[in-house]
């Protein structure tokens, strides 16, 4: 066999111990806890850059993330894993503004720690009464016990859940639907009702952060001091008595242990995943797309994400980010990213006059001062998380032997399932039963 353009082989022909396919976050955290407990360990990754979603460019001078992505600093695996002090992390306003039909906008969240969503809270005309009420009730129900107790036991999606709740058919529309909708990028609310739970208590009890150089901060953290080989696309994995052979852009490889840590809808396919399997690893994909602008000055001071509340159209979520990174803008200038539903159809130039001519609601003729930059057409953000999801969810251990799955199918599809799924599967290979028994989000 061939080592590939730089393996470097070892004594029984293996480019390394263990060759981890993939460095998003998944597989950067396997690796590191299998080298910090002293496994040689390679990475490939097909791209050229680390952190697979999460990451962040430079674009004419600009810095932006690919995509809109903030980390729950409560996530139980964030904790653990990453220096919070050296990603020197911006925590974003614990509040939202509702852009609702009309040009009506409202200010709603946590008065605790941003009091200006306390007459939004007690006024917005999202919430009736008593959907306030139950929302008092639905905060200190999810602030009892452990959040990861909140994913596991019987589940329904969070819409027939709020609304069993005794919630309004407005609030969904109107306040549910935008929030949390727009955050798992599900406008129906068909997403597990325990999956909703957890994110609201994480959202009561921590923030959302974002490191003030860029996502890609995370990875780069991860990362340090591993051997990660970029540019290099794993095509097919082969058993060979007590090895794998990995097919590589960059020739054969073999390795004792491999872990497959990419996207989902790419790990089934390396996994030979056959229809019908009961515990699938492709199962879908979410997608969105990212429109990146620049102007001479924001068009508002808003430093909140503001949720576009009306049921039809393309925006989802808008946030102008000079307001919160002025470090990452050069001069005095505006930079604001809106998320679109989904990948509609047209070149950049056509998506750019589609969210423009939204925008134009909300910003007037101003908005020809938005100059587009950048845009980001994600097919697979997340993976859906309907009700029950949980019930069928695969393992670490793959039926090809000595291959292990990394992924965030393997519990939430997010950062914290991330890191957990890199955590597990090399926990699987050391045999460590304490991490291996860790409940699913904790
Ligand atoms: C725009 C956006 C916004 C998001 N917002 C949030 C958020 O706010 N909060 C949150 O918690 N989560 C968010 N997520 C989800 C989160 O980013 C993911 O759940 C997480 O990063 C998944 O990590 P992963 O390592 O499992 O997979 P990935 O990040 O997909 O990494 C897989 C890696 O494998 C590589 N790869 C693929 N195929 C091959 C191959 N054949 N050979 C070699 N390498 C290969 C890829 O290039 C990639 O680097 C968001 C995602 C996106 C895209």
């Amino acid at each position: 066999m061939t080592s590939g353009t730089s393996g470097i082989v070892g004594a029984e022909g293996l480019t390394a111990d263990i060759i981890v396919v993939g460095a998003g976050l998944a597989g950067l955290c396997a690796a590191r806890t299998l080298q910090r407990a002293g496994r040689q360990v390679r990475v490939l990754e097909a791209s050229e850059h680390l952190g697979g979603r999460v990451w962040s460019r430079e674009a004419e001078g600009y810095t932006i993330d690919a995509g809109f992505l903030g980390m729950f600093t409560d996530y139980p695996a964030a904790r653990r894993q990453f220096d919070y002090d050296a990603l020197d992390l911006i925590i974003l306003k614990p509040s939202a503004v509702l852009r609702q039909e009309g040009g009506v906008t409202e200010l709603l969240g946590d008065p605790r720690r941003d009091p200006a969503a306390l007459p939004g809270d007690l006024t917005a005309s999202a919430l009736t009464a008593a959907d306030r009420l139950h929302a008092a009730r639905l905060a200190a129900e999810v602030l009892a016990g452990p959040a990861h107790a909140l994913l596991s036991g019987p589940d329904t999606s969070t819409r027939e859940f709020l609304l069993g709740r005794g919630f309004s058919e407005r609030s969904l529309e109107r306040f549910f639907s935008p929030f949390f909708g727009g955050l798992v990028i599900d406008r129906e609310l068909k997403t597990s009702a325990n999956l909703f739970r957890y994110y609201l208590r994480l959202l009561i009890t921590g923030d959302v952060a974002i490191p003030r150089r860029g996502m890609s901060e995370l990875p780069r953290q991860l990362a340090a001091g591993l051997n990660v080989q970029r540019g290099v696309r794993v095509h097919g994995l082969d058993s060979a008595g007590q090895s794998v052979i990995l097919r590589t852009s960059a020739g054969e490889m073999r390795a004792a242990q491999v872990i497959v840590a990419t996207d989902p809808p790419t790990a089934a396919r390396l996994l030979n995943e056959t229809p019908n399997e009961p515990r699938p690893v492709g199962r879908g994909s979410l997608s969105s797309t990212y429109l990146h602008f620049r102007a001479p000055q924001a068009l508002e001071p808003q430093p909140r994400l503001q949720l576009n509340a009306r049921p039809s159209g393309w925006l989802n979520q808008v946030l102008w980010l000079d307001q919160v990174f002025p470090n990452r803008v050069p001069g005095e200038r505006g930079l604001l990213i809106a998320s679109l539903w989904g990948i509609p159809e047209g070149d950049d130039a056509a998506l750019g006059e589609l969210a423009v001519a939204e925008l134009r609601d909300w910003y007037g003729d101003a908005v020809h001062t938005l100059d587009l930059l950048a845009v980001d057409r994600i097919a697979h953000v997340q993976y859906p998380q309907p009700a029950s999801y949980a019930d069928s969810l695969p393992g670490h251990s793959t039926a090809l032997p000595n291959v292990f799955l990394a992924s965030e199918v393997t519990s939430l599809s997010g950062i914290q399932g991330a890191l957990e799924s890199g955590e597990k599967a090399a926990a699987a290979i050391l045999g460590d039963l304490e991490v291996l028994s860790r409940p699913r989000g904790a």
